[in-house]
């Protein structure tokens, strides 16, 4: 059977996928994943896991070695208005006001729009992630947490299917860390359909609390090491999940996985 003929038609499906950066080491080595339509993955790994190249190859923004990455069927040979990317940096642009760098993302996905009404869009977006008052400002006039509710939002306003999101509370302090996990949570569970959304985190507190399922990557090279179930009920109560045996249970399993994993990899040096 061919590779094609294996990914499924609906979701995201990462085939078999290899890939070196040029003529380097193998970074990642036959990465199998299949994320339904809806879902929330969060890919969780060591540094140097390749969890980032992952997302990127996703992203169409660097092709595989070997193997397929497709969404919905059709093969994925580049960035597309069906995949939204969220860097760890805010990627805003950083001479337009806040409300101008959403009503550009509002305008990729309308183009028909007039000015009027992809700003009002815009504030719309802006809205939803706190940020109504801010719509006037530069980037450099948020805070760190601000602008990142910033790149959500624009990210939101092209409406694509795909989320796709690189540690993007990974500068956060843990209180506006925390907060946007929950805004991001409220926002991809009031959206119908729900959006595909593929995480990458290295803290495993993060990837339990968000993901409904949680691919474990080992490095050297990066590859699958574990897919886990996340059995918890939606909405998520932090406090009470956090405290919770189940949940401890699990983080254990995954930190033994990665530490396993680590040990193997000195074994091996
Ligand atoms: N543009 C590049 N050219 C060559 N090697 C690269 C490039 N980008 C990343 N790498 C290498 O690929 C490997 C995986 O990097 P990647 O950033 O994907 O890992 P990661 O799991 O996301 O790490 P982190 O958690 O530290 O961000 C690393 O060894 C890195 O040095």
């Amino acid at each position: 059977m061919s590779n094609a003929a294996q990914t499924s038609a609906t979701g995201l499906a990462v085939d078999n996928v290899s890939f070196a950066y040029g003529e380097g080491d193998t970074i990642l080595r036959r990465v199998a994943l299949e994320v339904p339509e809806g879902q929330f993955l969060t890919l969780l790994g060591p540094s140097g896991s390749g969890k980032s190249t992952l997302l990127r190859l996703i992203a169409g923004l660097e092709a595989p070695t070997d193997g397929r990455l497709a969404w919905q069927g059709a093969t994925i040979t580049g960035p597309g208005i069906d995949r939204a990317v969220v860097f760890q940096n805010y990627s805003l642009f950083p001479w337009l006001k806040v409300e101008d760098n959403v009503a550009l993302a509002v305008a990729k996905a309308h183009p028909k729009l007039s000015r009027a009404e992809r700003r009002e869009k815009a504030r719309d977006y802006l809205g939803r992630v706190g940020l109504a008052d801010a719509a006037g400002k530069y980037p450099f006039q948020l805070s760190g947490g601000m602008q990142q509710r910033a790149a959500i939002a624009r990210a939101l306003a092209l409406e694509a299917p795909v989320l796709l999101m690189d540690e993007p509370f990974g500068a956060l302090d843990p209180i506006n860390r925390g907060k946007l996990q929950d805004l991001l949570l409220e926002v991809w569970q009031s959206t119908s359909p729900r959006r595909t959304i593929v995480f990458v985190t290295h803290d495993v507190d993060e990837a339990l609390y968000l993901g409904d399922r949680v691919a474990v990557l080992g490095a050297s090279p990066g590859r699958v090491l574990a897919q886990i179930e996340v059995p918890f009920e939606r909405p998520r109560n932090r406090a009470r999940l956090f405290a919770s045996p189940a949940f401890h249970a699990l983080r254990e399993d995954i930190a033994e996985r990665l530490d396993a994993d680590v040990l193997s990899g000195l074994a091996a040096a």
